[in-house]
């Protein structure tokens, strides 16, 4: 296990899924640095979300390893640190949530478990929320039940719970899909600041439009396994390295 204090973001080796019996991804070896904003390209069915999944411990690896900041996610305690932007929003279970509720959940690994929060601390809670809404312009559908906005509609909220957590990596399971031009955009320019101030983005997309000048890396995918990779300022793409195909 790499030193906590030294360890990047994610560390994955010879990461392999499988899914129903079928190999979903075939040993994955992947370490993400602090400031990386990496594209995960390829297409459907190529392990994209399984991936960005399993770089979070939301699926279980048949075999290999993986690790956020130098942990097994089953002992990784720093959540506040993640914000996963899933491709829906997860059934409310009945609960109806209002678009403000879904964004504010975002803060809730950042919340003392023991203590109540100060009062300071809800300001800071407000005020991210409020920032949060803001970014995705959707401040005017605060109050709304967010099962009854529109599928892109739905992907801004989020990402507002995503940018709501202030946290210290993104990871983005194609956050731009559906999403209008302008709102693509002003996540991009929002993704723009956070980047300058070093934060770590990984994103899965099919069309990068507006985010492709902030990305420093991509991998592309094909039936589970690395087939290219880039890194910013190359003047030729790198073959993959690793297993072979
Ligand atoms: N829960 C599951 N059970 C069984 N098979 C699954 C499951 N999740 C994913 N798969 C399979 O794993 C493969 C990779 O799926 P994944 O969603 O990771 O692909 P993707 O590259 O993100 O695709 P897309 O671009 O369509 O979103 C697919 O063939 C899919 O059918």
């Amino acid at each position: 296990m790499t030193d906590p204090r030294h360890a990047p973001p994610f560390e994955m080796t010879g990461a392999l899924v499988r899914r129903d019996g079928r190999e979903v991804l075939g040993g994955i070896d992947l370490r993400v640095d602090a400031g990386d904003v990496l594209a995960v390209l390829g297409p459907n069915g190529s392990g994209k979300s399984t991936l960005v999944k399993a770089l979070l411990g939301l699926v279980p690896l048949a075999a290999g390893r993986t690790e956020i900041y130098g942990e097994p996610p089953a002992r990784f305690r720093g959540w506040q640190r993640i914000g996963y932007v899933p491709q829906r929003l997860p059934a409310g279970g009945g609960v109806p949530a209002t678009v403000r509720e879904v964004v504010a959940s975002g803060r809730v690994a950042r919340r003392s478990r023991w203590l109540p929060a100060l009062l300071g601390d809800r300001a800071a809670e407000r005020d991210a929320v409020d920032r949060a809404l803001k970014a995705v312009d959707l401040a005017d559908r605060a109050r709304d039940s967010a099962h009854l906005l529109s599928g892109g509609e739905q992907r801004r909220v989020l990402i507002a719970r995503a940018l709501a957590g202030e946290p210290d990596v993104f990871v983005m399971d194609e956050p731009t899909a559906g999403v209008d031009t302008r709102n693509q955009a002003a996540l991009a320019s929002a993704l723009h600041e956070l980047t300058r101030g070093g934060r770590t983005v990984v994103l899965v997309a099919h069309e990068l439009g507006p985010m492709e000048p902030l990305l420093t890396r991509t991998i592309e995918l094909g039936q589970g396994r690395v087939v290219r990779e880039t890194r910013a300022g190359d003047a030729h793409e790198t073959p993959a390295t690793g297993r072979p195909a």
